[in-house]
């Protein structure tokens, strides 16, 4: 048992944590604390003393010759206990599992409410939302409280009947035994003998009927983790690649977002030579973002391919392509750790100069030398040095540049800096594109597409512009032939 729990620990864990993760990055829904949790009631389960008392089992039915050896009546006794046992659990478990399985996934919801509003605290705060989401907790957790209860009374009710008919059989057999000794039939031992043995037959029956509930709770723990085992998204371990040289490639792709029967991306086809820099514009929920998950193999066409240099992005070998990959995303997390240890991805040989190259090119040298324990301080967390939304960016930005990047993509890398921190992005871009860095930037702000040659502009899922920079702004800012023609006719009107 001991094994099992070590393989749980060190093999299953893992392996279920980075499957949530992949969940999570399609469908945002999914959290791995709520699949350790789930693999923590299957280990306490099988490695619990519960399920030791069921392995006694095969010992029942010898106990039950031998007291049918003493006599058939005891062995009859011992059968209806038996009977009677697993009818009790089985009993128990009509009664108690659609109330448990609701309560079970009620109190996960609940759980998710309070993490939801704990990341937004500042929006809960500054709004005075506190008190509604209390009290929607409180009126849920009522309910779902009331629910348990009914489950709890249920199955002490059945525990209880339980308890006495276990007596009534104990004494049954004590009874008959006193009979049988009082016919002359048997020995006042054989009593004893036949009492003893009838609580070793029935105490793994016993055992189960106390075991089941924790039973219960592992199978629906299983059935959840079955579901993200089943659910999240496969990914075949392939083999690592040589260094590309930024050729990207779309190449008739279309999307749709797990969960939507609408596609965002709409069958679209281009190609991005090796160190071109090119900026993504368009509207809003026009499928920019969509173009960097599909670039950076986050999210799988429904159909088409992503290319990197001729190998599709998606099933790429992810330790390898981030090698060569920097991503810097529109929601900027980072992890509560130290400042060298984001930049370097938390990579467990962190190379001090490719960590300090990273941050120059990003502006942020002098900044980091500032904190308290420079590129050691801890960001975020408790006790961690907390940095402004530009500050993450820009760290962010030099994350991306950790390590031999030859694919950059930045989603709206300066939604969050002043002037100051765009010219330094500007300066870091200008820097990807001396190294010959392909690089896509996400943008809804012009003045970022100074450092672009290429521009594509996105409408509703398709590509409706593509080209050098300078043509395609002339055509966007030059009126329509049509507009031109109704101006002319209004005004000879
Ligand atoms: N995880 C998701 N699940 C469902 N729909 C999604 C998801 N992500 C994006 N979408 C939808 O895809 C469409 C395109 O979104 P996308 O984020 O690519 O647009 P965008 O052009 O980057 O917009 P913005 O400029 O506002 O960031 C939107 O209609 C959005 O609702």
């Amino acid at each position: 048992m001991a094994k099992i729990g070590d393989w749980i620990d060190k093999t299953a864990t893992p392996d279920l944590i980075v499957r949530s993760i992949r969940l999570t990055s399609v469908q945002s829904s999914t959290s791995s604390g709520e699949a350790i949790r789930d693999l923590g009631v299957i280990k306490n389960f099988i490695t619990g003393n519960g399920i030791f008392s069921l392995f006694d089992t095969p010992w029942s039915l010898i106990y039950l010759v031998v007291i049918f050896m003493i006599h058939t009546s005891t062995g009859f006794i011992a059968i209806a206990g038996i009977i009677i046992l697993v009818s009790m659990a089985v009993w128990n478990e009509l009664a108690t599992k659609r109330i448990l399985r609701e309560t079970n996934e009620e109190t996960i919801r609940n759980i998710n409410a309070i993490d939801v509003a704990t990341r937004n605290a500042e929006v809960v705060e500054a709004m005075g939302m506190s008190e509604f989401i209390v009290s929607d907790w409180c009126k849920r957790n009522d309910q779902n409280r009331a629910m348990q209860v009914t489950a709890q009374n249920r199955s002490n009710v059945i525990t209880g009947i339980t308890k006495f008919l276990r007596s009534t059989l104990q004494i049954s057999v004590i009874g008959t035994g006193a009979l049988l000794a009082i016919t002359a039939h048997k020995t006042a031992g054989s009593i004893i003998a036949a009492s003893i043995l009838m609580g070793r037959v029935l105490a793994p029956f016993d055992a189960a009927v106390h075991t089941w509930k924790f039973l219960n709770q592992a199978k629906m723990s299983y059935g959840r983790l079955q579901r993200l085992i089943l659910t999240s998204p496969k990914r075949e371990q392939t083999m690592a690649l040589p260094e590309p040289e930024g050729k990207l490639e779309f190449d008739r792709v279309f999307f749709t977002p797990y969960g939507s029967n609408k596609p965002t991306v709409k069958g679209i086809s281009f190609v991005i030579e090796p160190g071109d820099v090119v900026g993504v514009i368009g509207a809003s929920a026009s499928g920019k973002s969509t173009i960097a998950k599909l670039t950076v193999g986050v999210w799988k066409p429904i159909s088409g391919v992503v290319r990197l240099d001729g190998a599709d992005v998606y099933t790429w070998n992810r330790e390898n392509f981030g090698n060569y990959v920097g991503y810097l995303p529109q929601d900027i997390e980072l992890f509560n750790t130290s400042v060298k240890a984001n930049i370097a991805r938390m990579r467990p040989d962190p190379n001090p100069e490719e960590i300090i190259k990273a941050a120059k090119i990003a502006g942020i040298h002098e900044l980091i030398l500032s904190l308290p324990n420079g590129y050691d301080t801890t960001i975020g967390g408790p006790g961690g040095v907390i940095l402004s939304g530009g500050q993450k960016q820009l760290l962010g930005l030099a994350r991306a540049f950790y390590g031999n990047t030859k694919l950059l993509v930045l989603d709206e890398p300066n939604a969050n800096l002043d002037s100051n921190g765009e010219a330094r992005l500007i300066n870091a871009i200008n820097v990807a594109r001396e190294q010959n860095t392909t690089t896509v930037i996400i943008t809804h702000k012009l003045q970022l597409l100074s450092v672009v040659n290429t521009v594509i502009v996105m409408s509703d899922g398709v590509i409706y512009a593509m080209g050098p920079k300078d043509e395609i702004l002339s055509r966007l800012v030059a009126p329509s032939p049509d507009a031109t023609e109704d101006k002319r006719s209004s005004a000879s009107g």
